[in-house]
């Protein structure tokens, strides 16, 4: 499917997104042959942006664009909200492509992997470059589903603006509290665009509401429906007091009217929009001094004089600020809204240099983003995003530098800026990006090749995915020496499999998916062990007295203390070889060989002969470690997980009953529109295969939510139960 690309001989399976400015990559898919635009599953594309027809501009200004003029943003959303729709949209008037993709069909840009295609979901980030009046945007559509969760952090680290795409009829829904955080961390401007007005149930209102309420962010309202559901026909621009009416003959939404709102025509719904002016009037003013200045000087006896332009300032330099959300509304299916929303990304979200980006790098391959095309480029200035290929080394996460003298400099920068301001905006957070916060795996499963001889090329194929994707975790069981796949979900390692099968050409055959426990203890035990061994004429002696205990706070990694008794000169040599064996002892629990957690180790007394090998210690100390859990009364710790379920009335008490059986809790029902929003929690072991039980319950009705919650104890019945099981006895009642 690639090969109709043609014009670089490169044959690189990855290629990663480089963002210059921030030294940072990432990486998307593909497999780049040759490079020319190509027409996938019978798509019409147009020029790359810039070069529309003959009339080819100077390549630099097409390459490199002002960097004011330059948008770096991202799509986001819960899964099904319409990101992938409204991408199509935009792609589309933008002129980058001449007909409209469908998610329904399997034909979008930016769903382009075979797995995405076929499931109409988003699975991968892909990046798009396109230009909007005079602007340049980088837009990057990122996945819903939340075992796909890391993918969309590493793209928001990348980003200078995003914009939340809500499904009308729902408002905020679990997956969009999610990303809202990680862009919350991330601080990253956002606007909102309740997509879905035309489906029934849509609530201009109600999503406005969930907003403010669920993500106790400010929405300022720059628009208001005409119409909701079926009776959606365009949308008042507030700021301008005109209406925009989509052109009913215009099938592809292209053509639409924007007429100002007059007293003679639209008494009701001019008054309706002046209110609402001169709400968000007051509401900005409230957020920003400058803006406060001008409207109590200039225009505080009328707000009707207040020009449009200096309000859309007020309201960019808010938007920036993040002390409020600009809110628009639409619906991509039917083709309505989608251009006012391009002008309002070019209009309030931020440009690179507005994020405070300093740095130009230059990079000897850099090739510009086209979803899966693309065109080699000689240079790009800072802001812009673009993919380098061939980095054999490094992974998801990493900080990429031009050189290793202004690694050192930026670093030595940092380290200054961050004595002066430790916390604050530090130079550090601005030059240096921090890896990514890898999600530990919830699930896993063995997987092995077809046959012993392509063991080498499963390895090399799970090398290169761990690389793309770090919340892919490969180990292997020391049992029965067999490979271990570690994922988000169960979704998360079908994709897996499927990739490897069709990316690597090996069919592999997964065992049965299973739950990651962890363990505990639940009193402190104190333990001694001595470690005397002759090697060749060599001898290595160790002993180790050492305390464990339960801690309160949940800490995935032991806390390691020293008692006063242990001499400071000792500790200096075998420090890390101490804290090695004992993070190695606490990978493996006595009860399941899960990881420990919630556990503080005091190292009480420690006697080395001099010129004992330090992997002797390590292996003294996580002796004495393992004796010391073994020792304890132990706990099994479960992932629980947060479950939200959409259901219609009549199927509320089937599906209660079904989770009451799965050792459920529920929260809460709420009431939205025809439908329930069933809230609680469950354990994960419980809900594999979970959407395949609610479609049968629900005549496919219903839709869910899954996302870790915490891990917490199983109760005395349940442990026993789960560990005759795995000890391959059966259980005595
Ligand atoms: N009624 C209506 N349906 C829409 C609208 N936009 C998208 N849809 C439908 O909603 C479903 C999901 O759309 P997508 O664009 O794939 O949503 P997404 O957010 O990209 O989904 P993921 O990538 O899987 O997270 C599809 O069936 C679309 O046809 C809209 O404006 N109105």
């Amino acid at each position: 499917m690639f090969s109709n690309l043609r014009k670089f001989g490169v044959n690189h399976k990855k290629i990663r997104i480089l963002h210059i400015n921030n030294m940072c990559c990432s990486k998307i898919k593909s497999s780049l042959k040759r490079l020319k635009p190509y027409v996938p599953l019978g798509r019409n594309y147009s020029s790359l942006p810039g070069l529309v027809g003959n009339d080819i501009k100077s390549l630099h200004s097409i390459i490199s664009p002002p960097i004011a003029k330059i948008r770096n943003i991202g799509i986001m959303a819960h899964i099904d909200a319409g990101k992938t729709t409204t991408t199509e949209r935009i792609l589309y008037y933008s002129g980058y492509t001449r007909s409209l993709g469908d998610v329904d069909d399997g034909d979008t840009v930016t769903d382009f992997m075979a797995q995405e295609r076929e499931r109409g979901i988003t699975i991968q980030s892909a990046a798009v470059t396109f230009d909007w009046k005079g602007y340049r945007v980088n837009l990057i559509d990122t996945p819903g589903h939340v075992d796909f969760t890391l993918e969309v952090e590493r793209c928001l680290r990348v980003l200078d603006g995003a914009v939340a795409v809500f499904d009308a009829s729902a408002g905020v829904e679990a997956q969009t509290l999610t990303v809202w955080r990680q862009a919350d961390k991330h601080k990253i401007p956002r606007i909102c665009f309740l997509n879905k007005m035309d489906k029934g149930g849509a609530s201009f209102k109600y999503a406005v509401e969930s907003i403010r309420e669920k993500l106790k962010a400010k929405p300022l309202l720059l628009q208001l429906p005409l119409g909701e559901g079926k009776a959606f026909k365009g949308v008042v621009d507030v700021v301008s007091k005109e209406k925009l009416l989509w052109n009913r003959k215009s099938e592809d939404g292209k053509n639409f009217e924007r007429k100002p709102l007059l007293e003679m025509s639209d008494a009701e719904l001019l008054k309706e929009t002046t209110e609402a002016r001169n709400a968000l009037i007051e509401q900005v003013a409230d957020l920003d001094d400058e803006f406060a200045d001008l409207v109590l000087g200039e225009f505080s006896e009328n707000f009707d004089l207040l020009p449009a332009e200096k309000l859309q300032t007020a309201i960019h330099r808010v938007t920036l600020a993040q002390t409020a959300v600009p809110v628009l509304c639409g619906s991509a299916l039917k083709n309505k809204g989608v251009q006012p929303l391009l002008d309002a990304i070019t209009m309030y979200l931020p440009s690179p240099e507005e994020r405070n980006y300093e740095f130009l790098e230059r990079i000897s391959r850099l090739l510009l983003p086209f979803a899966d095309q693309h065109i080699e480029i000689p240079s790009l200035t800072a802001g812009n995003i673009a993919l380098t290929v061939g980095l054999k080394h490094t992974a998801t996460g990493d900080t990429i530098v031009s050189s290793k003298s202004s690694a050192l400099a930026a670093a030595r920068r940092a380290e200054r800026e961050g004595e002066k301001k430790p916390r604050q905006n530090s130079e550090a957070e601005r030059l240096l990006l921090a890896g990514v916060e890898i999600p530990e795996p919830v699930f896993f499963c063995t997987i092995e090749p077809p046959s012993v001889a392509r063991q080498p090329d499963l390895d090399y194929a799970l090398k290169c995915l761990q690389r793309e994707d770090p919340s892919l975790k490969v180990k292997l069981d020391p049992d029965s020496g067999q490979t271990v796949l570690c994922g988000m979900g169960e979704l998360h390692i079908e994709i897996i499999h499927d990739r490897i099968k069709r990316e690597y050409g090996l069919e592999t055959y997964l065992g049965p998916l299973q739950v990651a426990y962890r363990e505990t203890i639940l009193n402190a035990v104190h333990a001694t062990d001595t470690l005397d061994r002759t090697l060749g004429d060599k001898r290595h002696l160790v002993t180790v007295e050492l305390e464990v205990k339960p801690i309160e706070t949940s800490s995935v990694t032991p806390v390691i203390k020293y008692a006063a008794g242990v001499s400071e000169d000792l500790l200096k040599v075998s420090q890390e070889a101490i804290e090695n064996g004992i993070h190695s002892a606490c990978l493996q629990g006595p009860l399941l060989g899960s990881p420990v957690q919630d556990v503080a180790i005091t190292l009480q007394s420690l006697i080395i002969r001099p010129g004992t090998s330090t992997t002797m210690i390590s292996a003294c100390v996580s002796r004495c470690l393992q004796q010391a859990l073994k020792k304890a009364d132990k706990q099994v710790l479960e992932p629980l997980m947060n479950l939200e379920v959409t259901v219609t009335r009549d199927y509320l008490s089937p599906v209660l009953a079904d989770l009451a059986q799965r050792r459920g809790t529920i929260q809460e029902i709420q009431t939205r529109q025809e439908n329930k929003i069933v809230t609680g929690f469950v354990p994960l072991a419980e809900i594999m295969g979970y959407s395949t039980v609610l479609r049968t319950l629900t005549s496919g009705s219903a839709t869910f939510a899954l996302e870790l919650s915490h891990y917490q104890a199983m109760n005395p019945q349940d442990q026993t139960t789960l560990l005759s099981r795995r000890s391959g006895l059966t259980q005595v009642l």
